[in-house]
């Protein structure tokens, strides 16, 4: 671990009550990486990110982001990041433009430079045509999309994203990794990502961490993490998948647990707040 990382955390505790949501969290992540964040329903990954963004408290441990403690330079922290959270932060009765120009304002970009670099946020997730219609009436692949441009629009160094493309189709899923990474080429930006989709999770990550009740248990490449355990079960086996690795590491599937009515759950959110 060093001041170099874009995040690092140690120790890290956080606790609802009597539920120890995140219970003794170490985790580094370095510079210019995608580093996906696994887990099943509960793990504690949204509570630890929020941690991150300083949004929540942090009662024990120490989180620091590029060298900045969390506890102590909030506004710092803050200014350093992007974050599109679970939960639907667009605005249906604005257009994407609107909701973009209030996420530069909300952070601060300079006046004079704001309608460029709204503009230019549209263009990196490929809605500059759809700009000016009112987002009720976008997919959701483009809501997502429009979600990636308000958090990109304060040209962020680290990019935190809570289940990115949870309740899209393929193609849209498709979409928004590919508008991160080319984001990502442009400008060297750090992504920290929590998913629930093992193949997004081997495609596009660098690095991977599998949490389960508040802690890491397995960190690696995803690669990394699959020859570890071929290693164990002997060459007779199949090759594992990155599913079989949770599932050693978990004692289950990270699908075995309320996936579906999370999407729906999602899905409804979305559509309670667009429709
Ligand atoms: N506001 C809250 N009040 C009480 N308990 C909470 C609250 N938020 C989360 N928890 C509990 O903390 C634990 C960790 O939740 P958290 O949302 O961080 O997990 P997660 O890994 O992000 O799960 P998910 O994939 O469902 O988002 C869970 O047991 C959850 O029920």
């Amino acid at each position: 671990m060093s001041d170099d990382d874009a995040v690092m955390c140690a120790g890290l505790e956080y606790a609802f009550g009597e539920t120890r949501a995140v219970d003794g969290l170490d985790l580094s992540v370095t510079t210019g990486e995608v580093f996906g964040l696994l887990g099943p329903n509960g793990a504690g990954k949204t509570t630890a990110i929020r941690c991150i963004t300083t949004l929540l408290p942090v009662p024990a441990g120490r989180i620091r982001v590029f060298g900045h403690d969390a506890a102590k330079e909030r506004m710092a922290v803050r200014r350093l990041l992007g974050y599109v959270p679970q939960q639907l932060s667009a605005d249906a009765g604005l257009t994407g433009r609107e909701n973009v120009a209030l996420f530069a304002r909300v952070f601060d970009v300079p006046r004079r430079e704001r309608a460029r670099r709204v503009a230019q946020a549209l263009y990196a997730v490929d809605l500059t045509e759809a700009a000016d219609r009112m987002a009720r009436t976008y997919s959701g692949g483009m809501i997502r999309r429009l979600e990636l441009a308000q958090a990109l629009v304060s040209a962020p160094r680290l990019l935190m994203l809570d289940e990115p493309t949870i309740g899209l189709d393929p193609i849209a899923r498709t979409s928004v990794w590919e508008h991160i990474n080319a984001v990502r080429r442009a400008t060297g930006m750090t992504v920290l990502v929590t998913t629930h989709h093992m193949d997004e999770a081997d495609q596009y990550c660098d690095r991977l961490a599998l949490m389960h009740r508040g802690k890491i248990r397995a960190l690696g490449t995803p690669q990394g993490l699959k020859s570890e355990l071929r290693e164990r079960r002997g060459p007779d086996d199949p090759p594992p998948t990155l599913e079989d690795v949770f599932r050693d590491v978990a004692g289950r599937g990270l699908d075995s647990e309320g996936g579906d009515f999370r999407d729906v759950r999602s899905t409804r959110r979305t559509a309670a707040r667009l429709g």
